[in-house]
């Protein structure tokens, strides 16, 4: 039997649907979805098999003009992401149209090799015949390989750019255990868990800027695992704010991203939150390593 393997980049404007798009095509919760914008900040492989074929998914965050040294490093992960793989799949949101975001994504692509499809997203809040001449700018832009018009959140046409992502990556052994559904190690996982319920349960600046990091992760002899996350925030308000009244705040973070990993890892989690002030911490490179980035 003739088997496939090749990557494939999700690359597109922050909230064009990436995320959401990757999980659907999984099935699992892997990667980070939230409402605000630039929550995705490296690289996650999203392992998908489909008939004889091996589909590697690598979601990448948003590209954006960056400004921090933070926001530089994960530009350089996207555009990493996107050129290792053997195509990229260009998502769309196709209600907010060409922005300029949008437009320097497709000439940055345009100026590579690798092969580019058109994915256009949000397709549920947009008929059809008014998105044929958002292909058309795009296709003036680069040279689009396939166009699809897709759902992420509802998953309409999601099957569709599987087989035939499925068909177009190229022949050969499988890189992974067929198994595996990603290569985040769990340690990650539980500080992106934490990252996420910042942003679903934090608002404004907050979010932006606080960072997870998992300080410890022991397996226990009766099969759980014991877990400490700290989350490092750049100012004494903040801290004030992801503590909450009493704590509450840090404790339904805390509640809803165990939920989430023993859910994930399958065995029971044990999860500790600690909040600590560190300035500027975004700006420190040591703790880009830690959470998986060199600088840009
Ligand atoms: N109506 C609708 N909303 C969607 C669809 N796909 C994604 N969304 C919403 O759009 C928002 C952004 O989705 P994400 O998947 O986080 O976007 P992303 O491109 O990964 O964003 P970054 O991580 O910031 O790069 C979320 O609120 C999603 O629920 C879709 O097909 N239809």
């Amino acid at each position: 039997m003739t088997t496939r393997c090749g990557f494939v980049a999700i690359v597109g404007a922050p909230n064009a649907g990436k995320s959401t798009l990757l999980n659907k095509m999984t099935g699992a919760k892997l990667s980070i979805v939230s409402p605000k914008a630039q929550t995705t900040r490296f690289r996650v492989l999203g392992i998908l098999m489909r008939g004889a074929s091996q589909i590697l998914l690598v979601d990448t965050p948003g590209i954006f003009r960056p400004r921090r040294k933070l926001d530089r490093a994960m530009v350089a992960a996207a555009w990493t992401g996107a050129q290792d793989a053997d195509l990229a799949v260009l998502v769309v949101d196709a209600r907010a149209g060409l922005t300029d975001e949008v437009r320097a994504i497709a000439e940055t692509l345009a100026q590579g090799k690798r092969r580019i499809w058109l994915a256009l997203n949000k397709t549920d809040l947009i008929a059809g015949p008014a998105l044929l001449p958002l292909i058309d700018e795009v296709s003036k832009l680069l040279t689009l390989e396939h166009v699809f018009m897709v759902s992420a959140r509802k998953g309409d046409g999601v099957e569709d750019l599987l087989d035939h992502l499925a068909a177009a990556i190229p022949e050969g052994p499988y890189l992974y255990p067929e198994d595996d559904l990603t290569d985040l190690p769990d340690r990650l996982l539980a500080a992106e868990l934490v990252r996420e319920q910042i942003f679903m349960q934090t608002h404004e600046e907050v979010p932006y800027a606080a960072t997870a990091e998992t300080e410890s992760f022991v397996e226990r002899p009766d099969g759980s695992v014991r877990i400490e996350v700290t989350i490092y925030v750049s100012r004494p308000g903040h801290k004030a704010i992801l503590i909450g009244e009493k704590g509450s705040r840090v404790r339904s973070i805390g509640e809803r991203a165990r939920t989430e990993l023993t859910r994930l890892l399958e065995r029971p989690c044990h999860l500790f939150l600690n909040v600590k002030e560190r300035a500027g911490w975004d700006e420190e490179r040591a703790r880009l390593r830690a959470i998986g980035l060199d600088e840009g």
